[in-house]
Protein backbone atom coordinates (compact mmCIF):
# COMPACT_ATOMS: atom_id res chain seq x y z
CA UNK A 1 0.00 0.00 0.00
CA UNK A 2 1.17 3.26 -0.45
CA UNK A 3 0.06 6.51 1.07
CA UNK A 4 -2.65 8.70 -0.02
CA UNK A 5 0.70 11.00 -1.39
CA UNK A 6 -0.88 14.62 -2.49
CA UNK A 7 -3.50 14.84 0.35
CA UNK A 8 -0.73 13.98 2.65
CA UNK A 9 1.56 15.84 1.39
CA UNK A 10 -1.07 18.80 1.14
CA UNK A 11 -1.35 18.83 4.62
CA UNK A 12 2.34 19.00 4.93
CA UNK A 13 2.67 22.72 4.06
CA UNK A 14 1.33 23.90 7.08
CA UNK A 15 3.92 22.95 9.25
CA UNK A 16 7.58 23.87 10.52
CA UNK A 17 10.01 26.18 9.93
CA UNK A 18 13.74 25.97 8.66
CA UNK A 19 15.55 25.80 11.76
CA UNK A 20 18.49 23.37 11.99
CA UNK A 21 17.72 19.78 12.10
CA UNK A 22 17.58 18.12 16.04
CA UNK A 23 16.90 14.64 15.24
CA UNK A 24 14.64 13.05 17.70
CA UNK A 25 13.93 9.64 19.11
CA UNK A 26 10.65 7.91 17.54
CA UNK A 27 9.14 5.08 20.27
CA UNK A 28 5.69 2.88 18.94
CA UNK A 29 4.71 1.03 22.35
CA UNK A 30 2.67 -1.70 22.08
CA UNK A 31 1.00 -0.85 18.78
CA UNK A 32 -1.80 -2.49 17.51
CA UNK A 33 -3.84 -1.60 14.33
CA UNK A 34 -6.95 -2.77 12.35
CA UNK A 35 -8.30 -1.64 8.75
CA UNK A 36 -12.04 -3.54 9.80
CA UNK A 37 -11.35 -7.28 10.27
CA UNK A 38 -7.73 -7.14 8.89
CA UNK A 39 -5.25 -7.05 11.51
CA UNK A 40 -2.30 -4.65 10.21
CA UNK A 41 -0.08 -4.56 13.04
CA UNK A 42 0.02 -6.42 16.23
CA UNK A 43 1.67 -5.35 19.33
CA UNK A 44 4.46 -3.31 17.57
CA UNK A 45 7.17 -2.12 20.51
CA UNK A 46 9.84 -0.17 18.56
CA UNK A 47 12.34 2.51 19.84
CA UNK A 48 13.96 4.35 16.91
CA UNK A 49 17.53 6.69 18.43
CA UNK A 50 18.17 9.96 17.25
CA UNK A 51 19.88 9.97 13.94
CA UNK A 52 19.03 6.45 13.03
CA UNK A 53 18.18 4.95 9.94
CA UNK A 54 16.11 2.37 9.93
CA UNK A 55 14.53 -0.23 7.32
CA UNK A 56 11.18 -1.58 7.42
CA UNK A 57 11.68 -4.53 5.84
CA UNK A 58 9.28 -7.56 5.40
CA UNK A 59 6.80 -9.06 2.12
CA UNK A 60 3.68 -7.11 1.16
CA UNK A 61 1.21 -6.87 3.33
CA UNK A 62 3.12 -7.41 6.58
CA UNK A 63 2.27 -3.59 8.13
CA UNK A 64 5.43 -1.83 6.91
CA UNK A 65 3.23 0.94 5.56
CA UNK A 66 0.81 1.01 8.60
CA UNK A 67 3.26 1.47 10.93
CA UNK A 68 4.59 4.45 8.94
CA UNK A 69 1.67 6.28 8.76
CA UNK A 70 1.20 5.40 12.57
CA UNK A 71 4.16 7.43 12.96
CA UNK A 72 3.57 10.33 10.77
CA UNK A 73 -0.09 10.36 11.83
CA UNK A 74 -2.04 9.60 8.79
CA UNK A 75 -3.35 6.93 10.78
CA UNK A 76 -4.58 6.65 14.47
CA UNK A 77 -3.44 3.01 15.97
CA UNK A 78 -6.62 1.40 17.58
CA UNK A 79 -3.80 0.43 20.71
CA UNK A 80 -0.95 1.87 22.04
CA UNK A 81 1.17 4.88 21.87
CA UNK A 82 3.67 6.66 19.67
CA UNK A 83 6.40 8.37 21.04
CA UNK A 84 8.61 11.72 19.68
CA UNK A 85 11.17 12.52 22.64
CA UNK A 86 9.57 10.98 24.52
CA UNK A 87 6.18 12.94 24.20
CA UNK A 88 3.23 11.02 23.34
CA UNK A 89 1.68 11.84 19.85
CA UNK A 90 -0.66 8.86 19.69
CA UNK A 91 -2.12 7.41 22.08
CA UNK A 92 -4.68 7.36 25.25
CA UNK A 93 -3.19 10.23 26.27
CA UNK A 94 -4.03 12.41 23.02
CA UNK A 95 -3.21 12.73 19.42
CA UNK A 96 -1.19 15.22 17.53
CA UNK A 97 -2.30 15.94 14.38
CA UNK A 98 0.73 15.15 11.30
CA UNK A 99 0.83 18.93 10.36
CA UNK A 100 2.14 19.39 13.85
CA UNK A 101 4.67 17.07 14.24
CA UNK A 102 7.26 18.17 11.82
CA UNK A 103 8.07 15.14 10.45
CA UNK A 104 9.61 14.99 6.67
CA UNK A 105 7.85 12.47 4.30
CA UNK A 106 9.03 10.96 0.59
CA UNK A 107 6.16 8.78 -1.08
CA UNK A 108 6.41 6.26 -3.59
CA UNK A 109 4.63 7.39 -6.39
CA UNK A 110 7.00 11.37 -5.35
CA UNK A 111 3.81 12.94 -4.81
CA UNK A 112 5.05 16.27 -6.23
CA UNK A 113 2.03 18.60 -7.28
CA UNK A 114 1.82 18.84 -10.83
CA UNK A 115 0.47 22.26 -11.07
CA UNK A 116 3.41 24.08 -9.45
CA UNK A 117 6.76 24.41 -10.50
CA UNK A 118 9.75 22.38 -8.44
CA UNK A 119 10.87 25.35 -6.99
CA UNK A 120 7.03 26.08 -5.60
CA UNK A 121 6.92 22.14 -4.26
CA UNK A 122 9.98 22.59 -2.50
CA UNK A 123 8.79 25.60 -1.34
CA UNK A 124 5.28 24.14 -0.31
CA UNK A 125 7.00 22.71 3.15
CA UNK A 126 8.34 26.65 4.18
CA UNK A 127 5.16 28.25 4.34
CA UNK A 128 6.21 29.29 8.15
CA UNK A 129 8.86 31.14 6.78
CA UNK A 130 8.92 34.97 5.31
CA UNK A 131 8.62 34.12 1.17
CA UNK A 132 12.21 35.41 0.45
CA UNK A 133 13.85 33.31 2.89
CA UNK A 134 11.48 30.01 2.13
CA UNK A 135 12.64 30.74 -1.79
CA UNK A 136 16.62 30.65 -0.82
CA UNK A 137 15.86 27.72 1.30
CA UNK A 138 14.04 25.76 -1.14
CA UNK A 139 16.91 27.31 -3.67
CA UNK A 140 19.32 25.62 -1.47
CA UNK A 141 17.65 22.22 -1.14
CA UNK A 142 17.00 21.93 -4.75
CA UNK A 143 20.78 22.54 -5.34
CA UNK A 144 21.64 20.24 -2.79
CA UNK A 145 20.14 17.09 -4.98
CA UNK A 146 21.40 18.97 -8.25
CA UNK A 147 18.96 20.36 -9.30
CA UNK A 148 19.01 24.29 -9.31
CA UNK A 149 18.73 25.06 -12.88
CA UNK A 150 15.03 23.15 -12.56
CA UNK A 151 13.69 25.37 -10.09
CA UNK A 152 11.19 26.82 -12.59
CA UNK A 153 10.67 23.30 -14.60
CA UNK A 154 7.42 21.65 -13.63
CA UNK A 155 7.97 17.98 -12.81
CA UNK A 156 6.66 16.46 -15.38
CA UNK A 157 9.14 17.73 -17.25
CA UNK A 158 11.75 15.55 -15.39
CA UNK A 159 12.71 12.03 -15.09
CA UNK A 160 11.86 9.32 -12.46
CA UNK A 161 15.00 9.98 -10.92
CA UNK A 162 14.97 13.72 -10.30
CA UNK A 163 11.51 13.62 -9.62
CA UNK A 164 12.45 11.56 -6.97
CA UNK A 165 15.31 13.87 -6.08
CA UNK A 166 12.66 16.83 -6.04
CA UNK A 167 10.25 15.37 -3.64
CA UNK A 168 13.29 14.49 -1.26
CA UNK A 169 14.20 18.09 -1.41
CA UNK A 170 10.52 18.98 -0.68
CA UNK A 171 10.96 16.59 2.34
CA UNK A 172 14.07 17.96 3.90
CA UNK A 173 13.81 21.44 2.99
CA UNK A 174 12.32 22.40 6.33
CA UNK A 175 14.98 20.37 8.44
CA UNK A 176 12.66 17.63 9.89
CA UNK A 177 13.81 15.66 12.98
CA UNK A 178 12.24 12.56 11.38
CA UNK A 179 12.17 11.53 7.66
CA UNK A 180 10.23 9.15 6.97
CA UNK A 181 10.40 7.06 3.43
CA UNK A 182 7.86 4.53 1.62
CA UNK A 183 9.66 2.70 -0.71
CA UNK A 184 11.25 6.15 -2.06
CA UNK A 185 13.21 3.94 -4.75
CA UNK A 186 10.79 1.49 -5.93
CA UNK A 187 9.60 3.47 -9.26
CA UNK A 188 13.22 3.50 -10.80
CA UNK A 189 14.63 0.98 -12.75
CA UNK A 190 17.50 -0.54 -11.46
CA UNK A 191 20.28 1.40 -12.27
CA UNK A 192 19.24 4.67 -11.62
CA UNK A 193 17.99 3.32 -7.82
CA UNK A 194 21.40 2.34 -6.83
CA UNK A 195 22.78 5.79 -8.08
CA UNK A 196 19.40 7.78 -6.47
CA UNK A 197 19.57 5.64 -3.44
CA UNK A 198 23.36 6.63 -2.65
CA UNK A 199 22.66 10.50 -3.07
CA UNK A 200 19.42 10.03 -0.85
CA UNK A 201 21.17 8.45 2.13
CA UNK A 202 24.21 11.25 1.68
CA UNK A 203 21.21 13.73 2.19
CA UNK A 204 20.01 11.72 4.78
CA UNK A 205 23.28 11.30 6.75
CA UNK A 206 23.70 15.21 6.49
CA UNK A 207 20.29 16.46 8.02
CA UNK A 208 21.10 14.07 10.68
CA UNK A 209 16.94 13.31 10.98
CA UNK A 210 15.97 10.39 12.33
CA UNK A 211 14.66 7.96 9.17
CA UNK A 212 12.69 5.16 8.27
CA UNK A 213 12.63 3.72 5.13
CA UNK A 214 10.06 1.24 3.92
CA UNK A 215 11.18 -1.43 1.64
CA UNK A 216 10.47 -4.67 0.72
CA UNK A 217 14.11 -5.40 -0.91
CA UNK A 218 16.71 -6.83 1.34
CA UNK A 219 19.49 -5.69 -0.22
CA UNK A 220 18.25 -2.38 -0.51
CA UNK A 221 18.08 -2.50 3.62
CA UNK A 222 21.29 -4.13 3.87
CA UNK A 223 22.87 -0.79 2.08
CA UNK A 224 20.98 1.97 4.28
CA UNK A 225 20.32 0.94 7.36
CA UNK A 226 22.05 0.89 10.86
CA UNK A 227 19.26 -1.37 12.03
CA UNK A 228 16.61 -3.73 10.52
CA UNK A 229 13.28 -4.12 11.74
CA UNK A 230 11.92 -7.31 9.94
CA UNK A 231 8.36 -7.53 9.99
CA UNK A 232 6.07 -10.32 8.84
CA UNK A 233 1.89 -10.52 9.29
CA UNK A 234 1.81 -7.39 11.70
CA UNK A 235 4.72 -7.99 14.07
CA UNK A 236 8.25 -7.96 14.50
CA UNK A 237 10.59 -10.86 14.19
CA UNK A 238 13.93 -9.90 14.30
CA UNK A 239 15.89 -6.61 14.35
CA UNK A 240 19.63 -6.12 14.00
CA UNK A 241 22.46 -4.80 12.00
CA UNK A 242 22.26 -6.49 8.21
CA UNK A 243 25.37 -8.72 9.48
CA UNK A 244 22.86 -10.07 12.37
CA UNK A 245 19.83 -10.38 10.04
CA UNK A 246 21.65 -12.33 7.32
CA UNK A 247 24.09 -14.70 9.19
CA UNK A 248 21.71 -15.26 12.16
CA UNK A 249 18.26 -15.46 10.70
CA UNK A 250 15.38 -16.44 13.60
CA UNK A 251 13.85 -18.74 11.72
CA UNK A 252 13.64 -20.44 7.93
CA UNK A 253 11.51 -17.87 6.71
CA UNK A 254 13.96 -14.88 7.70
CA UNK A 255 16.72 -16.62 6.14
CA UNK A 256 14.97 -16.99 2.83
CA UNK A 257 14.24 -13.27 2.61
CA UNK A 258 17.63 -12.52 2.62
CA UNK A 259 18.90 -14.75 0.32
CA UNK A 260 18.25 -17.78 -2.01
CA UNK A 261 18.94 -20.71 -0.07
CA UNK A 262 18.98 -24.71 -0.67
CA UNK A 263 16.88 -26.27 1.66
CA UNK A 264 18.35 -29.86 2.58
CA UNK A 265 16.22 -32.31 5.08
CA UNK A 266 17.99 -34.30 7.70
CA UNK A 267 18.29 -36.16 11.31
CA UNK A 268 19.74 -35.19 14.20
CA UNK A 269 22.33 -37.49 15.52
CA UNK A 270 24.63 -37.25 18.25
CA UNK A 271 24.01 -33.00 17.88
CA UNK A 272 24.81 -33.15 13.99
CA UNK A 273 22.00 -32.73 11.54
CA UNK A 274 22.69 -35.70 9.01
CA UNK A 275 22.58 -34.84 5.29
CA UNK A 276 22.98 -36.27 2.35
CA UNK A 277 25.50 -33.49 1.52
CA UNK A 278 27.39 -33.51 4.93
CA UNK A 279 26.89 -33.18 8.55
CA UNK A 280 26.35 -29.44 10.51
CA UNK A 281 26.05 -28.30 13.99
CA UNK A 282 22.56 -28.53 15.25
CA UNK A 283 22.31 -27.31 18.84
CA UNK A 284 19.33 -27.89 20.88
CA UNK A 285 17.74 -29.90 18.51
CA UNK A 286 16.40 -33.36 20.17
CA UNK A 287 18.21 -36.67 18.98
CA UNK A 288 16.55 -38.10 16.02
CA UNK A 289 14.52 -34.89 15.27
CA UNK A 290 13.85 -33.92 11.39
CA UNK A 291 15.25 -30.70 11.20
CA UNK A 292 16.70 -28.46 7.19
CA UNK A 293 20.44 -27.56 6.62
CA UNK A 294 19.84 -24.19 4.93
CA UNK A 295 22.69 -23.72 2.63
CA UNK A 296 22.85 -20.67 0.35
CA UNK A 297 24.59 -20.97 -3.05
CA UNK A 298 27.65 -19.17 -2.44
CA UNK A 299 28.26 -21.62 0.55
CA UNK A 300 29.00 -24.42 -1.96
CA UNK A 301 32.06 -25.11 -3.89
CA UNK A 302 32.65 -27.45 -6.61
CA UNK A 303 36.03 -29.80 -6.07
CA UNK A 304 37.43 -32.44 -8.39
CA UNK A 305 35.14 -35.82 -8.86
CA UNK A 306 36.22 -37.81 -5.83
CA UNK A 307 36.54 -35.12 -3.04
CA UNK A 308 34.01 -34.35 -0.59
CA UNK A 309 30.39 -35.50 -1.42
CA UNK A 310 29.83 -37.10 -4.85
CA UNK A 311 27.43 -35.29 -7.26
CA UNK A 312 27.10 -34.37 -10.90
CA UNK A 313 26.72 -30.66 -12.73
CA UNK A 314 23.55 -30.86 -14.69
CA UNK A 315 23.38 -27.19 -15.74
CA UNK A 316 25.64 -24.62 -15.50
CA UNK A 317 25.27 -20.71 -16.43
CA UNK A 318 27.23 -18.03 -16.89
CA UNK A 319 26.60 -15.27 -14.91
CA UNK A 320 29.73 -12.80 -15.25
CA UNK A 321 31.09 -13.20 -11.88
CA UNK A 322 30.05 -16.20 -10.74
CA UNK A 323 28.79 -19.21 -12.42
CA UNK A 324 25.39 -20.62 -11.18
CA UNK A 325 25.29 -24.49 -11.31
CA UNK A 326 23.00 -27.08 -10.61
CA UNK A 327 24.65 -30.21 -8.90
CA UNK A 328 22.05 -33.58 -8.70
CA UNK A 329 23.71 -35.29 -5.30
CA UNK A 330 22.12 -38.97 -4.48
CA UNK A 331 19.39 -38.70 -1.56
CA UNK A 332 18.49 -35.25 -2.58
CA UNK A 333 15.10 -34.41 -4.44
CA UNK A 334 16.15 -31.43 -5.36
CA UNK A 335 19.37 -30.42 -7.42
CA UNK A 336 21.55 -28.36 -5.05
CA UNK A 337 22.21 -24.44 -6.35
CA UNK A 338 25.61 -22.99 -5.92
CA UNK A 339 27.24 -19.64 -6.98
CA UNK A 340 30.81 -20.44 -7.66
CA UNK A 341 33.11 -18.57 -9.00
CA UNK A 342 35.87 -19.80 -12.39
CA UNK A 343 33.96 -22.97 -13.14
CA UNK A 344 35.32 -22.48 -16.60
CA UNK A 345 36.66 -26.21 -16.32
CA UNK A 346 33.62 -27.58 -15.10
CA UNK A 347 31.43 -29.41 -17.92
CA UNK A 348 27.75 -29.82 -17.77
CA UNK A 349 26.64 -34.23 -17.33
CA UNK A 350 30.36 -34.84 -15.86
CA UNK A 351 30.56 -35.98 -11.59
CA UNK A 352 32.28 -33.14 -9.58
CA UNK A 353 33.04 -32.99 -6.07
CA UNK A 354 30.64 -31.28 -4.02
CA UNK A 355 32.14 -28.88 -0.84
CA UNK A 356 29.37 -27.61 1.78
CA UNK A 357 31.31 -24.95 4.06
CA UNK A 358 29.73 -25.99 7.12
CA UNK A 359 30.20 -23.27 9.18
CA UNK A 360 28.05 -21.25 6.80
CA UNK A 361 25.12 -23.55 7.22
CA UNK A 362 22.15 -22.93 9.49
CA UNK A 363 19.92 -25.97 10.88
CA UNK A 364 16.07 -25.01 11.26
CA UNK A 365 12.98 -26.83 12.33
CA UNK A 366 11.00 -28.00 9.60
CA UNK A 367 8.09 -24.73 8.99
CA UNK A 368 4.74 -25.57 10.34
CA UNK A 369 2.48 -26.32 6.89
N1 LIG B 1 -6.88 1.19 3.77
C1 LIG B 1 -6.91 -0.12 3.99
N2 LIG B 1 -8.08 -0.80 4.08
C2 LIG B 1 -8.10 -2.12 4.31
N3 LIG B 1 -7.01 -2.89 4.51
C3 LIG B 1 -5.83 -2.28 4.43
C4 LIG B 1 -5.70 -0.87 4.16
N4 LIG B 1 -4.40 -0.55 4.17
C5 LIG B 1 -3.72 -1.70 4.40
N5 LIG B 1 -4.57 -2.73 4.56
C6 LIG B 1 -4.21 -4.13 4.87
O1 LIG B 1 -3.42 -4.11 6.04
C7 LIG B 1 -2.34 -5.03 5.94
C8 LIG B 1 -1.01 -4.29 6.08
O2 LIG B 1 -0.89 -3.41 4.97
P1 LIG B 1 0.38 -2.46 4.75
O3 LIG B 1 0.10 -1.61 3.58
O4 LIG B 1 0.73 -1.80 6.02
O5 LIG B 1 1.50 -3.54 4.41
P2 LIG B 1 2.91 -3.33 3.69
O6 LIG B 1 3.83 -4.24 4.40
O7 LIG B 1 3.25 -1.90 3.64
O8 LIG B 1 2.62 -3.88 2.24
P3 LIG B 1 3.23 -3.40 0.81
O9 LIG B 1 4.67 -3.76 0.83
O10 LIG B 1 2.44 -4.21 -0.17
O11 LIG B 1 3.01 -1.93 0.69
C9 LIG B 1 -2.52 -5.74 4.60
O12 LIG B 1 -3.23 -6.92 4.83
C10 LIG B 1 -3.34 -4.74 3.81
O13 LIG B 1 -4.11 -5.41 2.83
Amino acid sequence: MTFPGIEAAARWGRRGTAGPAIAQSLGFDRVSHAYGKVRALDDVTLAIEPGEIVCLLGPSGCGKTTLLRIASGIEQPIAGRVLMDGREVAGPGGFVPPERRGIGLVFQDFALFPHLTNLANVMFGLKALPKAEAERVARLALDRVGLAAHAMDYPHALSGGEQQRVALARAVAPRPGILLMDEPFSGLDSRLRDLIREETLAVMRETRATCIVVTHDPEEAMRMADRIVLMRAGRIVQQGSAGDLYRRPIDLDAARFFSDINEVPGIVRGGKLVTPVGYFAAPGFAEGAVALAAIRPQAIFARPPGMCVPGRLIAKRFLGEVDFLEIAVDGLDQPLKARVRSAETLIEGRDIGVDVAASEVLVFAVPEA
